[in-house]
């Protein structure tokens, strides 16, 4: 059941307590209860999703969930950035983070998991080990047109009866057209699956949304009929800020505390599981004394183990928006510029789950790898060799979207490219504002710090123009927008000023924060979890979240969390 104030809990001692209701949280609290005879306590920061509509709403992402779901981070200026600060949503909210993002199905690939498990030790992360659960996991439907997918994906790498309900795009926009007829050739080939475990080439995004609505973690694994399990209790708008030894190094407690309440003490009679995220699991730890002990010497914070990798090697997809004004009055646009046109949709959504709000972010979208034989790729190559982590997942992505996205509402029609960077080298941290250790920690992702990030996203923007210039786009695309023109008029000049300075101006957070807490193997000098994700150095702690991804697997990172949690739940029950 959910509980909204701590003393309504009927339990003041819990086998786990898991802190961070989100991705990796909903999956452990629910698969841990699968066993009756263990009691779970989930506490979430955030208030219930339930009945929110906002959240059920696919187009919501666009139109924007309210602000009371979001932590609202705000990074620390970027002076790769031109000193910009660059907003930073997370999730605050039963189901975290997956409650607010992009609905985009990215599982990662081959060589990703393969190199997890090789940077681990743990053969357990790997593909071939990892695909299981990806499969068990889901719970693949229909798009909401219910128009024929043969072609459109590979029924042999998606599962039919797991929590997790996604479905291919259920709503046609004119420019999947465009994008269809300039692939399917050698230099953009057809991907017919990228949950196959290569993402390269362009093809169907899969996307959370089944029936229409968005799929949370905590519709998925959540919903009333896991909720009704005795064992499992979830407590809402309850912020962890500690976790405690009783004795020695063994964890066993979290301190909390509801609004403007004094702090709360539950105790865990097995393990403490920290799935709070990127941001907020290495906050609970530095606070906790978990961490670099000068520096938190320095914050009078007692020290409980000596861990320097706690926040640091925070890695994130690079990701900018390139846009054009069209010959089209159709675009998504529409809907967030015209009232009318917006109440029209959003009736038939709530008739029928059906239409434009009932899809999701972009319908089509490609991964590719930089051209070898272009000598400025060979230059790249010559000074940072292949960082990536192999030919199945690509240097780049393009995610083709049908108006403006996330600059609007404005007045006219758009067509625009999401263009990212895939393995990026630049690593930032999050640590505690010495002024205030228990409030919002210091966020900087250090964009753009390594200059093999902007040299690669040059060449992602270079293809991105070759793209749009061949078949129909020309007579698609009325005007190069939001300085775009300057850029297209400097291609092929080998002159990138006006390209960078887009690049600066334009990156957002792509929300695909890890590695704060990164795995690495048994006796490491590096990393804060072992590979089974036990906290090095304390026992009773586990971090089982995207914090705990050494880089960023995949496009986007909420599939691959999903997996990492279900086998986790895997590794505690064998464990205890
Ligand atoms: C705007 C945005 C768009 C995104 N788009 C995509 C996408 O399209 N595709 C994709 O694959 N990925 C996407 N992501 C990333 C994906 O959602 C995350 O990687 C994923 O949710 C991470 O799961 P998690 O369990 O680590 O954290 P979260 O899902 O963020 O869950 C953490 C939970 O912990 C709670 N919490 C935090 N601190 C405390 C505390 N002190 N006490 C109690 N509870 C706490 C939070 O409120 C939250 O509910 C996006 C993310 C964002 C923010």
């Amino acid at each position: 059941a959910i509980y909204d104030t701590a003393s309504s809990l009927p339990l003041r001692s819990y086998d786990y307590v898991v802190v961070g209701g989100g991705v990796a949280g909903s999956v452990l609290a629910n698969r841990l209860t699968e066993d009756r005879h263990v009691n779970v306590l989930l506490l979430e920061a955030g208030p219930s999703n339930k009945g929110v509509y906002e959240i059920m709403v696919p187009f919501y992402f666009w139109l924007g969930i309210p602000q009371r779901y979001n932590w609202n981070y705000t990074t620390v200026p970027q002076p790769f950035l031109n000193n910009r600060t660059v907003n930073y949503p997370r999730g605050h909210v039963l189901g975290g983070s997956s409650a607010l993002n992009g609905m985009v199905y990215d599982r990662g690939t081959r060589d990703e998991y393969d190199k997890l498990a090789n940077i681990t030790g743990d053969d357990g992360w790997s593909w071939n080990n990892l695909l299981p659960y990806f499969i068990k996991m889901e719970s693949f439907g229909p798009p909401t047109d219910n128009h024929n997918t043969t072609g459109e994906y590979n029924p042999l790498f998606h599962g039919t009866s797991g929590p997790l309900g996604n479905s291919l795009p259920g709503y046609s926009q004119h420019i999947d057209q465009l994008v269809l007829e300039s692939i399917g050739n050698d230099v953009f080939p057809f991907n017919e699956d990228a949950s196959s475990g290569s993402t390269i080439g362009f093809g169907w995004q899969v996307s959370t949304i089944h029936n229409g609505t968005r799929t949370t973690a905590a519709t998925a694994y959540l919903s009333d009929q896991y909720l009704e399990r005795p064992n499992l209790h979830v407590l809402v708008n309850a912020v962890a800020s500690r976790v405690l030894p009783s004795k020695s190094q063994t964890i066993d407690t979290v301190e909390f505390h509801q609004g403007l309440g004094s702090d709360i003490k539950i105790h865990a009679s097995r393990e403490v599981i920290l799935s709070a995220g990127t941001v907020n699991s290495p906050h609970i730890l530095l606070n906790s004394g978990i961490g670099d002990k000068d520096t938190l010497a320095s914050l009078n914070i007692p020290v409980l183990h000596d861990l320097p990798s706690v926040g640091k090697n925070m890695s994130d997809t690079l990701v900018t928006y390139i846009s054009w004004e069209v010959n089209s009055s159709t675009t998504l646009d529409v809907l967030l510029n015209n009232l009318t046109a917006r109440e029209e949709a959003f009736a038939e959504w709530n008739a029928t789950r059906t239409g434009r709000m009932s899809n999701g972010v972009v319908n089509l979208v490609g991964f590719m790898n930089m051209n070898e034989s272009n000598p400025e790729v060979q230059q790249i190559r010559e000074k940072y060799g292949f960082p990536g982590p192999g030919r199945t997942s690509g240097d780049f992505e393009y995610d083709f979207i049908d108006g403006l996205g996330l600059e609007s509402p404005s007045n006219g029609s758009y067509f625009s490219m999401l263009v990212g960077v895939v393995s990026p080298l630049s690593r930032g941290t999050i640590s505690l504002n010495h002024s205030d250790p228990r409030g919002p920690p210091l966020f900087d992702p250090a964009y753009l710090s390594s200059e093999y990030d902007l040299l690669v996203m040059r060449q992602a923007m270079n293809t991105a123009i070759e793209f749009t210039s061949l078949g129909l786009w020309p007579s698609y695309l009325a005007a190069p927008a939001f300085g775009l023109g300057p850029v297209i008029e400097e291609y092929g000049t080998g002159n990138y000023t006006a390209m960078d300075d887009l690049v600066r101006n334009g990156i957002q957070d792509a929300g695909h924060v890890v590695g704060t807490a990164s795995m690495s193997p048994y006796n490491a000098k590096w990393g804060v979890v072992n590979p089974d994700l036990t906290v090095k150095g304390v026992k009773g702690l586990r971090v089982v979240d995207a914090s705990v991804f050494p880089f960023v697997p995949g496009g986007g990172t909420q599939i691959p969390t999903y997996g990492l949690a279900e086998r986790a739940a895997d590794i505690i029950k064998q464990s205890s």
